[in-house]
């Protein structure tokens, strides 16, 4: 094979993966089935997006000028790449509705028993992926903007789950909906339980409240499954693994962190629908 048949034959195999998550754009790049890079950035207005595309369109990968749309250090790869969507905020999701290569996953692209019609995509996909690496029965806990536990049995069906304000989300609403509540930043490291300063206590409570509520449902979804793969994902992710490394020890060794869980999904989707 010539040096620009392989080329061209690996040029072919990239794609682009976009997930549109209520907070970010999370956004993945692959050749065939090898996730090479992800990374994050904002929501996009209009302008930004059609940039974006037309970029894409006359063969120039990332827009230069544009903030964060492309990998860190910009690799160069060939022109027009497919894009996958997975879409959970559909004034998002319009903006890359114009471009050539696009291609939506919707709930019937998802082969996961027992769903229910408004169940979100990123949460089906996040149980797929989850499963194809690990099997079933799993549960899938994804500390985003809002923070879900989805689980499914062995025979890969649905059983159900919870959806509560995620991390920053909480602190968000503490601060919008009280007078005397400072807005706090999300902290890196675990704070002290009984805190002695506002910031401290408002983080407190976020954290301690959020894990200590997962690690209960963790603990009645091993009681239903007790050979269950736990996996931890999104952006609040580390957050809820501090905690339950500090709090529950023996349950944080079997959970399985993968912040990148939601493209094993999309891969996956793409792969069966690409035969
Ligand atoms: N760099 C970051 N940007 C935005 N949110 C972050 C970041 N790091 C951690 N977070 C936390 O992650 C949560 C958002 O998670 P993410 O998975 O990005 O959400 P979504 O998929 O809903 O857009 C927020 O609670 C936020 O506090
Ligand atoms: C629960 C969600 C808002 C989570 O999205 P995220 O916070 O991660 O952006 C999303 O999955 C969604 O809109 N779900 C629809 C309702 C449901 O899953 O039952
Ligand atoms: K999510």
């Amino acid at each position: 094979m010539s040096n620009s048949a392989t080329e061209s034959g690996r040029d072919a195999r990239n794609w682009l993966a976009l997930s549109i998550g209520n907070s970010r754009l999370h956004w993945a790049w692959f050749q065939g089935e090898v996730c090479k890079q992800v990374w994050h950035s904002p929501h996009l207005d209009s302008a930004a997006g059609e940039k974006l595309i037309h970029g894409w369109n006359r063969g120039e990968l990332w827009c230069a000028g544009l903030e964060s749309p492309g990998p860190p250090g910009g690799e160069a790869i060939a022109p027009n790449p497919p894009l996958w969507i997975a879409s959970v905020v559909p004034h998002q999701l319009a903006l890359w509705q114009s471009y050539g290569r696009f291609y939506l996953i919707t709930l019937e692209d998802v082969p996961l028993l027992g769903l229910y019609p408004t169940l979100g995509i990123d949460r089906a996909l996040a149980l797929v992926g989850a499963a194809r690496q690990w099997g079933w029965p799993v549960l899938v806990v994804d500390a985003g903007t809002a923070l879900t536990l989805t689980g499914a049995d062995p025979e890969g069906r649905l059983v159900g789950g919870a959806i509560l304000p995620g991390f920053g989300l909480q602190l968000q609403s503490l601060t919008e909906k009280t007078a005397a509540l400072p807005p706090v930043t999300f902290p890196a490291t675990l704070p002290p339980r009984w805190a002695l300063t506002t910031p401290e206590a408002i983080a407190s409570g976020v954290i301690y409240g959020i894990g200590s509520g997962v690690r209960d449902f963790i603990e009645d979804w091993w009681q239903r499954f007790p050979t269950s793969t736990v996996v931890i994902t999104g952006g609040g992710g580390e957050m809820l693994l501090r905690y339950l490394q500090e709090s529950a020890p023996e349950m944080a060794k079997q959970a399985i962190a993968m912040p990148d869980l939601i493209f094993a999904g999309i891969c996956y989707i793409k792969q069966q629908q690409s035969g």
